[in-house]
């Protein structure tokens, strides 16, 4: 189950409601009460979580080109911002403790979304960003790709993200 469908649809989550568009990639998650910063928005449920490939649903938890998780349940529909609302934080060595985690607020019927290069690295389906933030990249591939100063500017990347950073810098 990469995705959940429109047909039968039955929430993950109590304050988050997929909002489908039509198309293959036009849907979003809504936040459907208001979250504060810091908030916890959603559990990274382990009874959800596989361990697989990388794929354009996959988010990746540590440094290896195999740390990938199919996360099974609507987070999946969570958008890239590149000025995102919430945090994937998978950076405790406890994945019971991995969750998503709201970066400022978020209004009632608000798309939450994250920052992808904040977990990947080099990611299995780059795109052409509409976030419309000020501050857009343009074009998504991963960490990788990006300077030190476009990371930095982002309130929240998981370390091993960080580490592949700092280890590229020292190759240069
Ligand atoms: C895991 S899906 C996210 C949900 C997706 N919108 C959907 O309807 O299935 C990731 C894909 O959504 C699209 N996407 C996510 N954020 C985007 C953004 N800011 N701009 C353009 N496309 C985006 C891209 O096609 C990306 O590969």
């Amino acid at each position: 189950m990469p995705k959940p469908s429109r047909l039968g649809y039955i929430q993950s989550y109590p304050h988050l409601l997929v909002d489908f568009g039509d198309g293959d990639f036009n849907s979003c998650l809504r936040a459907t009460k208001t979250f504060k910063a810091g908030d916890y928005v959603a559990p990274l449920e382990l009874g959800k979580l596989t361990k697989g490939p990388k794929t354009y649903t996959s988010v990746q938890y540590g440094p290896g080109s195999n740390d990938h998780i199919e996360l099974n349940s609507d987070l999946v529909y969570i958008n890239h911002s590149c000025d995102p609302n919430v945090a994937f934080d998978l950076s405790s060595s406890d994945p019971s403790e991995w969750h998503v985690r709201a970066l400022r607020r978020i209004e009632t019927g608000g798309s939450v979304t994250f920052f992808y290069p904040s977990t990947e690295w080099d990611m299995d389906q780059p795109f052409a960003c509409e976030c419309r933030a000020k501050t857009c990249l343009g074009s998504i591939y991963g960490a990788k790709y990006l300077t030190l100063s476009q990371l930095a500017a982002q309130r929240w990347i998981s370390p091993y993200i960080l580490k592949l950073v700092a280890e590229r810098e020292k190759s240069l």
